[in-house]
Formats: C-alpha cells, structure tokens, sequence
C-alpha cells in the first residue's frame, strides 16, 4: 500500500499532510486540519506528560469512568486537552471518548467528522514513567451536515474508517497514522515544536518471534491460546508485555510480533474497546501488511451496537495471527 509521492525523512507532518492531500483532488482539506489539530493536542498533552512528576498532575482524579476504572488526573487532562482541540478545529461534529459516558456533540454541525478517541492508554502505567499513548479512529459522518452527530454516526464498522492513528509517548515522542494509503510515523522534535518524518511506510513484518500478552490471566485462557503460548515458548519466541497496548503494539509492527488480550473470566468480551482502541490499531496494521482479529473475525468488520463495547484482540504480523487462530479453530472442533 505505498503512496504515489514518497517525501523524505526529515519532512515536517505539516508539509506531509498538504503534500498528501494534493495528491486528492476531491480532498477539502478538513481530514488535513483535523490531523492538525489531533498533533496540536499531542504536543500539549506530551508536555503535560513529560512535566507530571513536577505538576501534581499524577495519581488518581477521585472518579470513575463508566468503565468502572478509576481515572488518573492525566487521563482527565488528555480528554479534556483533545476535546478542545477538536471542538476549536471546527471539522468534527461529534466524539466518542473513553472518558466520557455519552457522545460530545461539539457544536460544529457543519463538521464533516467523528473521532473516536482513548485520550490516553495505558493508564496503569501513567505515574511510573512507562511509555503510554493516544489512540484516534476518524470516520465521515453519514448524516446530514447541518445538526449534531448521530449514534449512527457514531457506530460504524472499522472498515468505514477515513482515518486512525495513535501517538506514543515514550523514550520519544511519535504520531503514527493512516487515511488508507499506508502507515507513516512521525518523530516530536520537543525543541522545534515540530514532528518530523521518521518512519515512512511502515510495513509490519510477516511474522516474528515476540508475543505480548498477560500471562496472569492464564489461568482463563482459552485452550487454544494456552497451547499457543506453549508454542511460543517451545519456540524461543520472547515474551515482551508492557502493558500499554500503545507501546506494546508499536513495538510489534517494527519488528514483527503479535499482541494479544484475549477473552477471560475477569475480562469475558475482552478487556481492549472496539470503538477507539481496537478498529483504530486494526485500520492501521492491516494497512501495514498485518491482521487483527477476535480470534476468528476481521475487527473491521465487526458491526458495533454499543459505544464502550469490548472484544478480544488478536493483532500483529499476519503468519503469528493465522497460527494462533488455527489453535483456537482447533480447540472449537475437538469440543
Ligand atoms: O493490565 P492488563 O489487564 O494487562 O491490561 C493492560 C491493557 O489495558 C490497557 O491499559 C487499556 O487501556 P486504558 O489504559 O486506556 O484503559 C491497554 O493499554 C493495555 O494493553
């Protein structure tokens, strides 16, 4: 899936964006902004990150998301730096958070878009300086322009995605993203306020020999996955798990691997959401040459009935991700 115009490392995302969207000619310009915008609020929230220890910004914020999980005052901080900054754009009519209950109308009703968005992943590993991300799924409205966003609007298949991407804030900072031709990565440069072009077309390598998963839900697992990790026990394969599914997953797609949170007892649907964390690392690494599944269907294809809703996720270089669904197909036609 290469692009037609291949730009240089060291290309600002600004001038990639305006060089991909004249590759368009039916292109406006809004997904242009809203990338904008998107990389606007990760450089905020990057400083606020980077800054936390010293601002009081760690730690819990006292309240639950309706996840039931307790929100870390950054997790607040990122919803509310990435609300205003899409809202400001002007492009997006509605938002899907993590954070948030219910869908953000944002006013802009003549806003082409919806973002589905985790303001920031991984939070267990927020105060102990362990790298954490963003993760973002734009989709076109099908509504009318001209009111609010619709639930319909809202939940679309991921193969209705125009665009996704995350951001990982780690020993650098970087913003990886898709609008459907290919996968680029693009490095923060913190003392020029600018991403640069580091990682063009990013393909994920066929297969690998790293899987990521919690082993401490083992006990849960599916047959067919427990011989799977077997396998790759068996297989020298090594065993990497931070924790961040952001991290984790970018990991993989460099250097080939899989990532797997899979159904268990404390987690029956899985733990990953399908709406803004799930679809939007699905759009990307198939756009890489890779695959994601729930164990036996393309995420892209599942049809969403609820905002939150979970699934399990098995996602990475396509040989990895085959094999393992023959373990679990396995399983099925023993019982
Ligand atoms: O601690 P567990 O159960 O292994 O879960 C870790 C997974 O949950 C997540 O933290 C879920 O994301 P949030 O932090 O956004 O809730 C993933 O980033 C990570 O891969």
């Amino acid at each position: 899936m290469n692009d037609k115009l291949a730009l240089p490392v060291g290309t600002t995302l600004d001038r990639f964006i305006m060089r991909k969207q004249e590759e368009f000619s039916y292109a406006t310009g809004e997904l242009s902004q809203l990338l904008r915008d998107i990389a606007l609020a990760a450089k905020i929230v990057n400083r606020e990150i980077n800054r936390a220890g010293l601002l009081d910004v760690t730690g819990a914020y006292g309240q639950q998301n309706v996840q039931g999980e307790d929100q870390q005052k950054l997790d607040v901080i990122a919803n509310i730096r990435f609300i205003r900054a899409l809202r400001n754009g002007g492009e997006v009519c509605t938002i899907i958070s993590e954070e948030e209950d219910d869908i953000i109308q944002t006013g802009n009703h003549k806003g082409k878009y919806i973002v589905a968005i985790d303001p920031l992943d991984g939070s267990s590993n927020i105060d102990v300086n362990v790298s954490i991300g963003t993760i973002f799924s734009i989709y076109r409205r099908v509504s009318e322009q001209g009111g609010n966003g619709t639930m319909e609007d809202c939940l679309q298949e991921g193969t209705r995605q125009v665009g996704a991407g995350y951001v990982i804030y780690g020993s650098s900072t970087m913003l990886v993203y898709t609008t459907g031709h290919g996968v680029n990565g693009f490095t923060y440069d913190p003392s020029l306020g600018e991403f640069f072009l580091s990682h063009p077309n990013i393909t994920s390598p066929k297969t690998g020999s790293i899987y990521s998963i919690n082993e401490g839900s083992a006990a849960s697992f599916p047959e067919g996955l427990k011989q799977y990790v077997n396998y790759c026990k068996e297989s020298g394969y090594s065993a990497r798990y931070i924790g961040s599914l952001v991290a984790d997953f970018h990991r993989n797609l460099l250097k080939g691997g899989i990532y797997i949170y899979p159904a268990t007892a404390k987690a029956p649907k899985g733990k990953l959401r399908l709406m803004y964390e799930c679809n939007a690392m699905a759009f990307i690494v198939e756009q890489a040459g890779g695959k994601a599944t729930n164990g036996s269907q393309r995420i892209l294809e599942i049809k969403p009935t609820e905002l939150h809703e979970r699934c399990p996720l098995y996602i990475g270089s396509t040989e990895m991700v085959d094999q393992v669904e023959e373990y679990l197909k396995a399983e099925v036609e023993v019982n």
